[in-house]
């Protein structure tokens, strides 16, 4: 199924900026399991269309400099950031456990005096300083996580990583909290972890379409990608296919929204984001 209306924006629109008109659109995304539903309408368009696999925190970098033209970003980075534009109707979000977004803790959760946060994430980071912050009244030191390191070696009492090393990760004796239920049940509201953005003002027609499109033919395809991610990441196809149609959440409507504009209040009332910013979205 090739979208005659990416094809056609490639060629009529003249308004791509500092984009060549001859050059494929660029899209940068995670390279997790999760964002693999949203992906995989695109992989049919590859003449028109270059994917780019990078850890979220470095992909609103990456739009921001137009090394990429359109990027899943972690939500905290759309308020951050104040130019990007949403697409509508899709994101990566949980309502409740999430499964890939954990904390792991040598210590009871309410004993949490050091925690590393995985660098390879900016939401998540604010989530957890949210959650220990509103929920436990905590305010822990923070230093970094990174994918390298173990949980066991790390100094801090506790760790949060996200994405597929969260799914694979043992628990291994750890207290875990799963931040997309912690937050569930300080705010009974989903959670958002990241959206697909371009910059404002920034004009690819049939952009949405085909986004969306391809969200809907994931979504119908959902047990042929849990194959896939079980043999990718060595681990059982029910795993797989209950992250992806349980624990994940594609849709970005009005309940969702509520949940991302609630991160936002909370980030902004401890300082993780600047006060007056909008849910905004792309019309293209
Ligand atoms: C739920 C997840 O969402 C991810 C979490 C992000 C973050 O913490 O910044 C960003 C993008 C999402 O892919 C996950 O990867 O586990």
């Amino acid at each position: 199924m090739k979208s005659k209306v990416i094809e056609a924006s490639l060629s009529k629109n003249k308004d791509l900026g500092k984009c060549n008109m001859t050059e494929k659109i660029r899209i940068g995304i995670v390279p997790y399991m999760n964002a693999k539903p949203l992906i995989y309408g695109l992989e049919c368009h590859k003449d028109s269309i270059e994917l780019l696999f990078e850890v979220p925190s470095l992909l609103p970098g990456m739009l921001n400099n137009d090394r990429i033209d359109v990027a899943l970003i972690p939500s905290i980075e759309y308020f951050r950031n104040g130019c990007f534009a949403i697409i509508p109707h899709i994101a990566i979000a949980s309502h409740g456990a999430v499964e890939s977004v954990k904390i792991f803790s040598k210590v009871p959760i309410a004993n949490i005096q050091t925690a590393a946060l995985d660098t390879s994430s900016l939401t998540s980071r604010a989530l957890t300083r949210i959650i220990l912050h509103g929920q436990y009244h905590l305010t822990p030191g923070y230093t970094q996580f990174n994918e390298q390191y173990n949980i066991a070696e790390t100094r801090a009492d506790a760790v949060l990583i996200i994405g597929d090393n969260a799914i694979k990760a043992a628990d291994n004796g750890y207290v875990t909290l799963d931040l997309g239920q912690a937050w569930y049940e300080y705010t009974r509201l989903p959670f958002v972890y990241a959206v697909w953005v371009v910059k404002r003002g920034r004009k690819i027609p049939g952009l949405n379409e085909l986004l969306l499109n391809s969200k809907k033919m994931g979504i119908q395809h959902i047990k042929e990608i849990a194959v896939s991610e079980a043999k990718r990441l060595n681990i059982s196809f029910d795993t797989c296919l209950h992250y992806l149609t349980n624990a994940i959440q594609y849709d970005l409507e009005k309940e969702e929204i509520q949940g991302l504009k609630k991160f936002y209040q909370c980030a902004v009332a401890i300082e993780l984001a600047p006060k007056g910013e909008r849910v905004i979205f792309n019309d293209t």
